[in-house]
């Protein structure tokens, strides 16, 4: 398989001090696609997202449309990585459509203010996850549930090759997961991302087109997914057996 693929990851090894989590992880995403990241609590979905991020130190080689991301000095800046980790916060009041916009940082000029072009992108950002309504509220006092659709907004405006997702519906209503998902499999179709998304959230996984990686595998590997495999997956998570081999 040629490392121009979208993501390349070989012989990954990452944890913190002497805890490995993930060992010799390899899988190779072939084309623009969707790949959900399942596992039991704890399992290393979230380190994985770490080590891609560059946030913990990791062993083996990750390359993201042939670009080897050890080798990349900012890889957010160079349009390769986007990420929204699950828990983001903001500490004073802002606008919401001040937060959208700020996914332009790539195309603005330091010190420099945003321009109507730019407004009207994070406008339609906001529209395209359902949350037109909020753009003049403050960030700071929304539910939980609308603040992961204000940063879905803001990090499609990011416009990355690869969208590093971390439980993105976690906080959402019935109606929202499903736009939510919705909107990661366009991102895909209309736009050639490659959307990394770690979810508990198999009930919408069964009809989406793309990849499941169960990280609580002995040996995970990318599976197309189907109702059948969320299936065979969901009843390996649920057993008591695949359980004790994660805790042990
Ligand atoms: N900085 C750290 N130092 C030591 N251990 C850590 C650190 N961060 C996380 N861990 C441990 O590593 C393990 C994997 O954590 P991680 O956040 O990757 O899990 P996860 O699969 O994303 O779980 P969840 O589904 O609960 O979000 C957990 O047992 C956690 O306690």
């Amino acid at each position: 398989m040629s490392d121009l693929s979208p993501l390349h990851i070989e012989n990954l090894i990452a944890g913190y001090g002497r805890r490995v989590l993930l060992r010799n992880l390899c899988f190779t995403v072939p084309e623009p696609a969707f790949v959900a990241v399942i596992g039991h609590n704890g399992c290393g979905k979230t380190t994985l997202l770490r080590a891609l991020t560059g946030q913990i130190p990791y062993e083996g080689t990750v390359t993201v449309n042939g670009h080897n991301l050890r080798t990349v000095r900012r890889p957010a800046a160079a349009g390769l990585l986007a990420h929204l980790p699950q828990r983001a916060s903001v500490e004073f009041s802002l606008p919401v459509r001040e937060l959208v916009v700020m996914g332009r940082f790539r195309h603005h000029r330091f010190l420099g203010a945003y321009s109507a072009t730019d407004y009207a992108l994070a406008d339609t950002a906001l529209a395209r996850v359902g949350a037109a309504h909020l753009a003049d509220r403050d960030f700071t006092l929304l539910s939980g549930g609308e603040q992961q659709l204000v940063w879905l907004a803001q990090l499609s405006l990011q416009n990355a090759a690869l969208c590093l997702l971390d439980e993105p519906t976690q906080q959402l209503d019935v109606y929202y997961r499903r736009r939510v998902f919705g909107l990661l499999h366009e991102w895909v179709i209309q736009e050639g991302k490659t959307v990394l998304c770690i979810t508990h959230d198999l009930d919408n996984l069964a009809t989406l087109p793309g990849y499941l990686l169960n990280l609580s595998r002995p040996e995970p590997r990318l599976q197309p997914l189907s109702a059948g495999v969320v299936a065979t997956e969901r009843a390996y998570l649920e057993s008591e057996a695949s359980f004790g081999a994660v805790n042990e």
